[in-house]
Order: C-alpha cells, then sequence, then structure tokens
C-alpha cells in the first residue's frame, strides 16, 4: 500500500472525535470539589488557555512576516489577535455569573495554584515587550518550560521589531536602542517617538508604518482591557483578600495596569 494509500484510508476513517482529540479535551475538566461551580472554573480557564495558544501563534507569525517584510499578512495576523482577544475578554462576563460565595465553597481545593503561573500568558506578555525581571523564577521548577520562557525573553518583541522597520525606513533610530538588550524592560525613547509622530503626521507616506503602529495600539488597548475586566472580576468575585498566588490581590492587578507596552505610540497622541 503506497503512503498516500494509507493517508487517503485514515482520512476516510476519521471521525469528528479523532480530528479534534475530543476524548482528550473533554475528559479534562477534573474537578477538585463537588461544587458546581467548578465546571464553569475550569472550563473559562481551558478556553483562556486554548485562545492563548492561538494568540502566540499568530503573534509568532507576525513577528516573522515582519521580519520577511511581508507587512499585509502581518496586519492580517495582528487583526485577528485582536478578534481573539475581544472573545476573551467576554468570557469574564460568564465568569462573573458566579457569587463570592459560589467561589468561597471550592476556592480552598485550588491550593496556591494561581494565574500567576500561566506560562502562555507570559510568552504573550513577553511578545509585547513585558518583561520583568525575577518572572520567569515562578517557572524554575519546570525546565521544559523554564527554557521555552527564557528563549523569548531574551528575544526581540513585536515592538523591537515595529523600531527596526522604522530604522530600515530611512527614521533615525539610536544604535544603542536598535542593539538594545531585549530582555530588559522596554524605556522610551525621544528618536522613537520622533519618528512614529511623524509617521503619524504624515501617513499618507508612511501608510504602512502607520497601518502597523495602529495594529500595535489594538493590541495593547485590549490586552489592557482583559487586564481591566479580570481585575474588576476578581474584586466582584473574592473582593480584597489575598491571591492563591501569594501577591496582594486586586491591588496587585491594578498596579499592573499602569504600565505602557508601547509609550511612545500612546505619547504621541498627546502632541498630534
Ligand atoms: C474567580 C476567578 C479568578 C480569581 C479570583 C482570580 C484571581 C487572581 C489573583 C488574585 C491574581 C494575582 C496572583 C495571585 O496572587 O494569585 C491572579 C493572577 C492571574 N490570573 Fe486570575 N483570577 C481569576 C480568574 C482568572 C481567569 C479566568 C484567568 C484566565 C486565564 C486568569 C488568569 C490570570 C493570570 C494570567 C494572572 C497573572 C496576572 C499577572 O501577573 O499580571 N485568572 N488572578
Ligand atoms: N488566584 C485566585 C485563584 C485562581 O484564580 C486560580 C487558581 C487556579 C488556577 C487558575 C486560577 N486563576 C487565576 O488566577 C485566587 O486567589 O482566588
Amino acid at each position: 500500500m503506497s503512503d498516500q494509500q494509507i493517508y487517503t484510508d485514515f482520512k476516510n476513517d476519521m471521525t469528528y472525535a479523532d480530528y479534534l482529540s475530543l476524548d482528550q479535551l473533554l475528559a479534562a475538566q477534573n474537578r477538585l470539589s463537588g461544587h458546581h461551580d467548578e465546571m464553569l472554573f475550569i472550563v473559562i480557564h481551558q478556553v483562556s488557555e486554548l485562545w492563548m495558544k492561538l494568540i502566540i501563534h499568530e503573534i509568532q507569525a507576525a513577528c516573522e512576516s515582519l521580519l520577511s517584510n511581508q507587512f499585509e499578512p502581518a496586519f492580517k495576523q495582528l487583526a485577528r489577535v485582536s478578534k481573539i482577544q475581544e472573545q476573551i475578554i467576554k468570557a469574564w462576563d460568564v465568569l462573573a455569573t458566579m457569587t463570592p460565595s459560589e467561589y468561597i465553597e471550592f476556592r480552598d481545593s485550588l491550593g496556591k495554584a494561581s494565574g500567576f503561573q500561566s506560562y502562555q500568558y507570559r510568552l504573550i506578555e513577553f511578545s509585547l515587550g513585558y518583561k520583568i525581571p525575577h518572572i520567569l523564577k515562578i517557572y524554575e521548577q519546570d525546565q521544559d518550560i523554564y527554557q521555552v520562557l527564557e528563549k523569548a525573553y531574551q528575544e526581540k518583541g513585536l515592538y523591537d521589531i515595529a523600531i527596526d522597520k522604522l530604522s530600515e525606513a530611512g527614521f533615525h533610530i539610536p544604535e544603542d536602542i536598535l542593539q538594545r538588550d531585549f530582555s530588559m524592560p522596554y524605556k522610551k525613547n525621544a528618536d522613537v517617538k520622533a519618528a512614529w509622530s511623524e509617521v503619524y503626521k504624515d501617513s499618507a507616506t508612511h501608510w504602512t508604518l502607520y497601518q502597523l503602529a495602529e495594529k500595535l495600539v489594538d493590541l495593547e488597548d485590549w490586552h489592557q482591557q482583559w487586564r481591566f475586566r479580570h481585575m474588576k472580576t476578581v474584586e466582584r468575585i473574592i473582593g480584597f483578600k489575598k491571591g492563591t498566588g501569594g501577591s496582594a490581590g486586586v491591588n496587585y492587578l491594578k498596579s499592573v495596569l499602569d504600565t505602557y507596552f508601547f509609550p511612545e505610540l500612546w505619547d504621541l497622541r498627546t502632541e498630534l
């Protein structure tokens, strides 16, 4: 039998459940308590992690597209990311139907587990350039994940690539920005701001970079909306209790709202 024949036979026999690995997927809602709402809690997290998987896949593709100057595919990939972000933000409405007294009935069974440990969430934030020292420490016990995260931590993020594109288009970007240590949190720079300002002032000439900038602003805007809805939903459900991950809880979630991923793209708006 030829390989092609084997492949075709397999395809003919294959069912919907086979293709989607539904047995594994639908057997993975392992409730630790007998509480009815724990199912909601697990499903919301699993759905969010699945969407995060796709976000990472699309952002990686967008970075590759940009590196090879394929702007149109990059825009499509980034637009898809924003649509997914909208979906995971809507998920908070479902979770918010759970009341404090319902959650408290199974919260203890979660132990010290926390969204803090979501490595896909970190991969997304790293690709957006949000790299805070010591964050990798959380993952030291799991060497495989640690390696993946460490690599992403050192790599250029989306914004670093966008700044390269400004330079390639002829804008003056200092060498110490182009060659910076990408594992350090990004600090805003006057030349980068001047370049983006020029792109916005003369968008007809710099149409491609202008579109890229707006796609990045979309991503940051949606990400902050996700963070805000998380913070508010948490306040609604646990008030100002400490988090299971050891943080101050809502006040910690509020503190991260103050950060900017692409600071110049926000700053320039005041002066336009
Ligand atoms: C009842 C629902 C939830 C509560 C009470 C809650 C609470 C918290 C708290 C208090 C933190 C701070 C870390 C800690 O000390 O534990 C946190 C972090 C986090 N949670 Fe949730 N959370 C909830 C649902 C979710 C959902 C549905 C997701 C989706 C995946 C999620 C993802 C995360 C992430 C990624 C972090 C880390 C944020 C960061 O470090 O900036 N959480 N959560
Ligand atoms: N940090 C939450 C617990 C929590 O939400 C959680 C626990 C286990 C797996 C995922 C979680 N989601 C987000 O933090 C709390 O303090 O109640």
